[in-house]
């Protein structure tokens, strides 16, 4: 497993239960993790126990083999069960709580949509990274805040692991790396691809960004 640092830098995969159907969440994650991503959020809103709890495992192994990490969505005992990260909302629970649960050496991220005041709250509660968002058109979450590369600047401050999130595709990611994010976290400019070495292309390509 790679060490927090590491990890919480470069590509955030997010799987998506439409985008991933019919078999392909397993081919599609391990093309993006083939191609670089640094972690992998499984991000399931179903209520299937059995199905989560499985396919979550089955992402847990092939992160490990890539030396990447795996954060689950939401759900904190999930993610406790099976030795993963963690990713929170504000209204998914305590992050107190949560570092309780899973100790010191766990990924715990929080979503802070786009204000400043809810990172700072968050790091106060040892979240280990930031997420603002969103900052362009999002398929998969079309209603969400908007943020702006202002708030990244502003974010500089805080001095603390920084994710950016919503509607980020090749050609608008590099823009946010320049304004100070350390992660950028995708779904549909990732995972909308119709085979997975598209995926791993992609992959390789977002992953480059933070390079260059
Ligand atoms: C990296 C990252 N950032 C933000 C979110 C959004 O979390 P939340 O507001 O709880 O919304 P849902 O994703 O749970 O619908 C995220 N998941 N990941
Ligand atoms: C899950 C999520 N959270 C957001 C936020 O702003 O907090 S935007 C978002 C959707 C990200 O998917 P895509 O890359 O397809 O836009
Ligand atoms: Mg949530």
């Amino acid at each position: 497993m790679s060490t927090k640092q590491h990890a919480l830098s470069g590509l955030y995969a997010i799987t998506d239960s439409a985008l991933l159907a019919n078999e392909r969440l397993l081919p599609y994650c391990e093309a993006a993790l083939s191609g670089g991503a640094k972690l992998l959020q499984y991000r399931d809103k179903s209520s299937d126990t059995a199905r989560r709890l499985s396919e979550a495992k089955a992402l847990h192994t092939l992160c490990q083999k890539y030396g990447a990490r795996l954060i689950i969505n939401d759900d904190m005992h999930l993610a406790a069960k099976i030795g993963a990260d963690l990713h929170l909302g504000q209204k998914d629970g305590s992050l107190l709580k949560a570092r309780q649960l899973l100790g010191p050496n766990a990924i715990i991220g929080a979503t802070c949509h786009a204000q400043l005041e809810l990172a700072k709250q968050a790091i106060a509660q040892q979240a280990d990274y930031i997420a603002f968002g969103r900052f362009y058109n999002s398929q998969t979450k079309p209603g969400a805040a908007l943020a702006n590369t202002d708030l990244l600047e502003q974010a500089q401050q805080l001095n603390h692991p920084i994710v950016a999130i919503g509607g980020i595709t090749l050609d608008n990611g590099s823009v946010l790396i320049q304004h100070g994010a350390n992660m950028l976290a995708v779904i549909h400019g990732l995972f909308a691809a119709d085979t997975p070495v598209t995926v791993e292309q992609r992959a390789r390509a977002f992953s480059a960004l933070f390079t260059d």
